[in-house]
């Protein structure tokens, strides 16, 4: 519980994030032959996706966790750059402080996979200093963001965004209005003299700094504990998480042991953008106020969800959530979602779908959840996220936040799974879902709902159920209201 309320606070968290904005383009095929000209898979390609990478992806990482953000880089004025702006714009981030350079080409990193199975990765684009002109307008938007702003993270790839002239600007700015600044960078001996808060190295950034030989596998842990403290001064920081991929990550604060933070190692090769994650992670929960340890063990938990997922890919608030409270029966994603329902229909299950806010909850939720369960095998209740019910009962609703909603409602016998959603409808989940039957209480008639159409076209029943009468919300609210507004302040 300690650690969520530093994810309740971050989510009014503004932070700016700088470095090298990537497009990362994944094409998937199958492959049944060989090519003529030389001994090579053709891959017959049925897919396209674009996504944000690099300091993009710290970016929608963010914005994914909950918190605002603003993005500073350079791209080019070309179609991949149109691409890149698309996947941030549809990730809610906003693209009016990407720089758009004639000069420049922007990062693509394109990877070709057959059957899942990663065959190459192309890369093209800019990486060269940005030019002196640029580099001006760059400093603007910085001069501008940066005292708005709670925290910075910079994700430098080396790719020209993060000029001698920007990181003095930073470090001036970080003079004039400190703030926390985690830095994840190919090159971070640049920063030494920016008072940063905390470095995130991975391994090989780590041996390099330290002038030491690179070792393998879990013989990497006591080599860095040995030596990672030495980060600390040279680096000029308060706190060095150095990442190993699978063997998690060692934290080093002054005058502290090294602590180590263990990972659950997953097989899956396609992960990219974990230390991203991570950085993200780390950044929000030292800017929500959470100590060393304990921001890098949220920061872990942020990267231990992406891993799991094949691609560049983020990590949600809920998601996270989740993995920190242990409920079983909370589902984070659309995709777990399938998958379970997918194990479901193998059981022939008979699924019920209901749908509603659930904030305070009482006997007559508790009664009608009860009777659902009893319909079918499994019962999924999609729970409107708090925005959403701001929009539908207005500003002071809920009373209860989305996370002990989901709480609350997985302690039910009755409930097995519970997913947040944030649309006005429950509409996209019952797509996924295709429940036999779709439940709701009896203060609703059919001609309501507007899913009741979605419902029959995909050959389920709607069940309205007996309403238990005299007991709302808003009924007890309104007690509680007029009952306590009389009695004298204590
Ligand atoms: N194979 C894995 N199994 C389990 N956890 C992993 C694995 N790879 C990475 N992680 C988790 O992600 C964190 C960051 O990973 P890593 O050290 O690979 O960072 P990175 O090199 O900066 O990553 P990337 O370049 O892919 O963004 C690790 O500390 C660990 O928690
Ligand atoms: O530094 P190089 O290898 O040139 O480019 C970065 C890539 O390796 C990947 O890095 C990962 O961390 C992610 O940021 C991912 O989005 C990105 O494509």
């Amino acid at each position: 519980m300690i650690a969520q309320q530093y994810l309740d606070k971050w989510t009014n968290l503004h932070v700016l994030a700088i470095g090298e904005a990537m497009l990362d383009c994944y094409l998937e095929g199958t492959s049944n032959r060989l090519c003529r000209e030389a001994p090579v898979p053709i891959v017959d390609i049925n897919s396209l996706k674009d996504v944000p990478g690099g300091a993009a992806n710290t970016a929608a990482n963010i914005a994914r966790l909950g918190a605002s953000v603003s993005f500073l880089s350079v791209i080019g004025t070309d179609l991949e750059g149109d691409r890149l702006k698309r996947t941030l714009q549809e990730r809610g981030i906003s693209t009016h402080n990407l720089i758009a350079s004639t000069q420049r080409q922007t990062l693509l990193k394109q990877r070709i996979s057959s059957d899942s199975q990663l065959l190459l990765r192309c890369d093209r684009g800019s990486t060269e200093n940005i030019d002196p002109q640029i580099e001006n307008q760059l400093i603007e938007n910085l001069n501008r963001l940066y005292p708005t702003c709670d925290a910075t993270v910079i994700s430098d790839y080396g790719g020209g965004i993060l000029t001698p002239r920007i990181i003095q600007t930073i470090a001036q700015l970080q003079t004039q209005y400190p703030r926390t600044i985690v830095v994840d960078s190919k090159q971070l001996k640049n920063f030494q003299f920016v008072n940063i808060t905390a470095i995130k190295p991975n391994y090989q950034q780590a041996i390099q700094l330290l002038e030491i030989s690179a070792l393998k596998g879990k013989e990497r842990i006591q080599q860095i504990v040995d030596w990672g403290a030495k980060l600390l001064d040279l680096i000029n920081t308060q706190l060095a998480a150095v990442t190993l991929d699978a063997e998690g990550a060692i934290i080093f604060e002054r005058n502290n042991p090294p602590y180590i933070i263990p990972s659950h190692p997953t097989s899956n090769s396609q992960a990219t953008g974990a230390g991203d994650t991570f950085v993200s992670g780390l950044t929000l929960a030292l800017a929500a106020g959470a100590a060393g340890k304990l921001a890098a063990s949220i920061a872990s938990a942020t990267a231990a969800i992406v891993v799991t997922q094949p691609g560049t890919t983020t990590c949600s608030l809920s998601a996270l959530h989740q993995s920190l409270s242990g409920n079983q029966k909370l589902v984070v994603s659309r995709e777990s979602l399938v998958t379970s329902i997918q194990e479901h229909r193998n059981w022939k299950h008979k699924i019920v779908f209901t749908n509603g806010c659930f904030d305070l909850l009482h006997l007559g939720h508790v009664t009608y959840l009860k009777q659902a369960k009893q319909l079918g095998d499994i019962l999924i209740v999609g729970v409107n996220s708090d925005e959403s019910i701001r929009q539908l009962k207005g500003a002071n609703r809920p009373v209860n936040c989305l996370s002990d909603r989901l709480a609350i409602l997985s302690a039910l016998e009755s409930v097995d799974y519970v997913i947040p959603f944030a649309e006005s409808t429950p509409s996209e989940l019952i797509k996924i879902i295709r429940p036999d039957i779709y439940v709701k209480g009896g203060d609703y008639t059919p001609e309501m709902l507007p899913e009741v159409p979605l419902i029959e076209e995909l050959g389920g029943e709607v069940k309205i159920l007996p309403y238990v009468s005299n007991i709302s919300t808003t009924a007890i609210v309104n007690r509680i209201y007029q009952t306590f507004s009389k009695l004298p302040s204590i």
